[in-house]
């Protein structure tokens, strides 16, 4: 079984692009360490290559040049020690709240004994009890979301890639789910890699917030988040170490370099 932190070392990504002349360099030059247990963060504007190096990170896509390693062992594909949560929750439509649990425990080889006592744990973990039969199409927004991260996390892997899984809530209801993911998080131990545009969000969840620059992709600064844990929701509101964090990433991200290379 695949352990340890995760290297991602002197990474970049061309993409060829459909047409003569159309590569993309989407990410150039790019090193990093997460040690295990970290709840990271990425953000920087459109386009400088966020969801690439998730991608990478979960084994869907391959680096051009250099490495990403989990432990001592260059990573070559996607793996059960990683999973992907989706903005769009990605749920089978056609399946119900718990056989959208359960689904990637099947993978595991779990007796159909063991898969229920899991899913009825992450059903409780993700408040969903009483909609276990329901539809995806039967439940709010909301509710879709806590069903993806109880499936993302019902299988048990060490480390939780996530893009942009909030986006699409409203701010209430946002708000709320980083507070679960945030206690969630802080009983599992297990690695979060979060990819959002939203500055609070990052703010408030991370041990450490990544800003990258684009054109081509690159990191431009890692930022040490030193709040306290456990962290508070009215901290977003009423912490000045928060606030004055909140103005740099602000500042960092609006002077970020202008384009110098590539596309
Ligand atoms: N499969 C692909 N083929 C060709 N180009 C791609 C592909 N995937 C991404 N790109 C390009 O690579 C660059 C980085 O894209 P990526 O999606 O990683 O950025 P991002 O920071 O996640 O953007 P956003 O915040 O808009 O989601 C962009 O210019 C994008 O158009």
């Amino acid at each position: 079984m695949t352990a340890g932190p995760l290297s991602i070392d002197d990474v970049s990504k061309t993409y060829a692009g459909a047409r003569p002349n159309g590569a993309v360099r989407a990410l150039s030059r790019v090193s990093l360490d997460i040690g295990e247990g970290e709840f990271l963060s990425i953000i920087g504007p459109s386009g400088c290559g966020k969801t690439t190096l998730l991608n990478m990170i979960a084994g869907f896509v391959t680096p051009s040049t250099g490495v990403v390693r989990r432990g001592a062992v260059a990573i070559a594909g996607p793996g059960p020690d990683r999973t992907m949560m989706f903005q769009d929750y990605a749920l089978f439509p056609w399946l119900t709240v718990a056989d959208n649990i359960a689904f990637g425990l099947r993978a595991k080889g779990l007796s159909r004994r063991e898969r229920e006592t899991a899913v009825a744990r992450f059903v409780d973990l993700a408040r969903l009890k009483g909609f276990e039969d329901r539809l995806p199409h039967e439940l709010s927004g909301g509710m879709r979301q806590r069903v993806s991260v109880a499936r993302a996390l019902a299988p048990d892997p060490d480390i939780v890639l996530m893009d942009e899984p909030f986006a699409a809530l409203d701010s209430l209801t946002r708000d709320a789910l980083q507070e679960e993911l945030l206690a969630i998080w802080e009983r599992s131990g297990k690695t979060f890699v979060l990819v959002t545009h939203n500055i609070e969000e990052a703010l408030f969840l991370s041990d450490r917030v990544v800003v990258m620059a684009p054109r081509p992709g690159r990191i431009q600064t890692i930022v040490e988040i030193p709040l306290p844990r456990p962290r508070s929701p009215d901290l977003r509101t009423r912490d000045p170490v928060f606030m004055a964090l909140k103005q740099r990433l602000f500042d960092l991200l609006h002077d970020a370099p202008q384009p110098s290379e590539g596309r």
